[in-house]
Order: C-alpha cells, then sequence, then structure tokens
C-alpha cells in the first residue's frame, strides 16, 4: 500500500452541533493517494478488526476510486437528533428536505419527548412530506410495537422505522406486528458477515452505509445480497468521507428512498473549500466524480490538538494499517 501517503495523514477533530450517537467531537484522519484523498473515521468504541473496514473505503476512494453512477443526484433526509420540539421545527424547516429521519429512544422513558418530537417535524415537514424515526436497536418487542404505534399517530404517519429492536428475529417479530414498514440498520452493518443476513423476512428496507462496509463496491455487494430496497446512510463523515458514499448511492441500481447522507450539518464545520461541501441543497446531494480536496487552511483550523488524542489516533491507524495489509484486501469480494 505505498501507494498511499500514512505518513502524511492529517488527524481532525470538529465539534459536533449537538450530542448525537453519544458524540460530542468528531474525530478521524485525511489520507491521501493518487486520486485524491480519503477518509478513515471508525467511531472510538469500535475495535481494530471493525475499523479495518473503514479504512478499506478510505483506500478505495484514493487509490480505485467508484464504479460509475447510475444518476447524478440524491434525494436527502434531513437528520433530526433528540433535540427539544422547537429546535427539531428549525431543523427540518431550514433543511429543504422532503423527508425527515428522527432519531427517538435516546434514553429510557423518553416517549413523550419522542412523541412532541415527531408532532413538531410533522408540523415542519407538511402533511406530503415523509418522516421516519430511527431507535438504534434498543427497544424488545413489546416495547417496540407500543412506542411505534404511538409514534406513528404522533407523526400523522411513518415511511419507517429504523432498527427498532436489536436481533434479525425480534424485527421479524415487530414486523408480523405493525404496519410500519421495517429497516434493518445495524442487523446489516453489525454482522458478522453482512453479506449472509437474512433481513429479507425480517425487514422492508436496507440501510446500507459504505463508509463501515469496506467501500463503494462491497456496499453494492451487500445490497444486492439484502435484496430489499436501499437507503444509504452517514458515518457522520467530513465532506471527503460523504464523497464515497454519495458515490454509493449513485451508483445503486434502484433508488426509492431518500438518503441519510446529510449529516454534514450537525458538524461544526467542514475540510473541504465551500464549493466543494457536500451540504444538502433544496433537500439534494450530488453524486460526485472525485473525492473533493481539502482546504488546508481548514486542515489548519480542524487540526486535531489533544496529544493524547494524536497518540491514540497514530496508534490506531498504524495498527489497522497492519491488519489491513495482513488481509490482502480485494475490494470486490
Ligand atoms: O441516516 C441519517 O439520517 C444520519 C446518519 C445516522 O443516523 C447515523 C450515523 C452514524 C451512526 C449511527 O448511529 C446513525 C444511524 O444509526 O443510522
Ligand atoms: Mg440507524
Amino acid at each position: 500500500m505505498t501507494e498511499v501517503n500514512f505518513e502524511g495523514a492529517r488527524l481532525y477533530a470538529i465539534p459536533m452541533r449537538s450530542r448525537f450517537r453519544g458524540i460530542t467531537v468528531r474525530e478521524g484522519v485525511l489520507l491521501e493517494g493518487p486520486l485524491g484523498w480519503g477518509e478513515f473515521c471508525p467511531f472510538a468504541d469500535y475495535d481494530d478488526t471493525v475499523a479495518v473496514s473503514w479504512l478499506a473505503t478510505a483506500v478505495e476512494q484514493c487509490t480505485r476510486g467508484w464504479p460509475a453512477p447510475a444518476r447524478d443526484r440524491i434525494p436527502i433526509n434531513c437528520t433530526v437528533p433528540a433535540v427539544d420540539p422547537e429546535r427539531a421545527y428549525e431543523i427540518v424547516a431550514k433543511s429543504g428536505c422532503r423527508t425527515a429521519k428522527v432519531k427517538v429512544a435516546d434514553h429510557s422513558d423518553s416517549l413523550p419527548e419522542d412523541l412532541a418530537r415527531l408532532e413538531s417535524v410533522r408540523d415542519a415537514i407538511g402533511a406530503d412530506g415523509r418522516v421516519r424515526v430511527d431507535a438504534n436497536g434498543v427497544w424488545d418487542v413489546d416495547t417496540a410495537v407500543n412506542a411505534i404505534t404511538q409514534l406513528d399517530r404522533a407523526a400523522g404517519g411513518l415511511e419507517y422505522v429504523e432498527q427498532p429492536c436489536p436481533t434479525i428475529e425480534d424485527l421479524a417479530a415487530v414486523r408480523a406486528k405493525v404496519d410500519v414498514p421495517i429497516a434493518a440498520d445495524e442487523s446489516i452493518r453489525r454482522a458478522e458477515d453482512p453479506l449472509r443476513v437474512a433481513v429479507a423476512g425480517a425487514a422492508d428496507v436496507a440501510v446500507i452505509k459504505c463508509t463501515p462496509l469496506g467501500g463503494v463496491r462491497r456496499a453494492l455487494r451487500v445490497a444486492e445480497a439484502a435484496g430489499l430496497p436501499c437507503v444509504v446512510s452517514s458515518a457522520l463523515e467530513t465532506s471527503i468521507g460523504l464523497a464515497s458514499q454519495l458515490a454509493l448511492a449513485g451508483a445503486l441500481p434502484e433508488l426509492e428512498f431518500a438518503c441519510g447522507l446529510g449529516t454534514l450539518s450537525l458538524l461544526t464545520g467542514d475540510l473541504v473549500p465551500e464549493d466543494q461541501s457536500l451540504r444538502t441543497v433544496d433537500g439534494y446531494l450530488p453524486v460526485p466524480t472525485a473525492a473533493p480536496t481539502p482546504d488546508p487552511e481548514l486542515l489548519e483550523t480542524y487540526a486535531m490538538t489533544d496529544p493524547a488524542r494524536i497518540t491514540w489516533w497514530t496508534e490506531r491507524l498504524a495498527r489497522v494499517r497492519a491488519l489491513f495489509e495482513q488481509a490482502d484486501w480485494d475490494f470486490d469480494r
């Protein structure tokens, strides 16, 4: 992998606008290769083995590029964190998106807050907008059935509920009891072999994220294996990593749903110049033909400065690089 300039890795730390997935500062690494830059940003709680796929996505982007797209723009959902109703209204209203994805079940006893947030989101998006929720797998089957029924009512109809329960079996049980369609996210992405998850009977929609799945080519194979309509959703990358996710959304043979790639708005900044930044405009993002280039000034502004974090990321990158090289990674497999 001499093609990738690991010595020139740039470490960044960008504060989030609101806490999301327990994260208040997004950290990661940019790597340069012959085709431009890629982004390595596995969440801190992922071990090195899991992080290998994240590195593969960055290496694919900066050394190989992506398969040809089937479309040139992607409809985007705005993402509403577990915020109060006023803030939820504001996020949806100013997003320009016709679909909103709302985080629910953020903490125990969250249902009354979730219901108020959904009512507000429906007010903001209007009767013809679409509203989906994501519970990140925290409910058991009975809790899920009860919550989904109430959330569906508060939202004036849900497009789908993403990962209501942790297991495939529980998703199937909930799906048999509610009319709201079910989407599988963690069930696919965290599976030991995402190509072999029997998700078809348990969900109506597959959420696919190319960053943790090892690149655009692999994610396309996972999408095909899932055999369901797909939604591409982000891993909270900067514009550098979002480019791969948009390339995946662009290359899917069919795309029925808006994708969860409008997450740059959750960060307080980006690493590329304003005119290349992948911020949603009128509910859409373009499918890039090449990775955007980081702005040297922004790399300085958001450079990681905490010595302990720098050591942690540098050592992690070295370990994951060694695993990636041992794996003799095949991007097409
Ligand atoms: O899909 C979206 O609208 C935004 C992305 C998003 O929700 C997520 C990004 C990163 C980590 C995940 O916990 C979370 C998700 O569960 O889908
Ligand atoms: Mg999800």
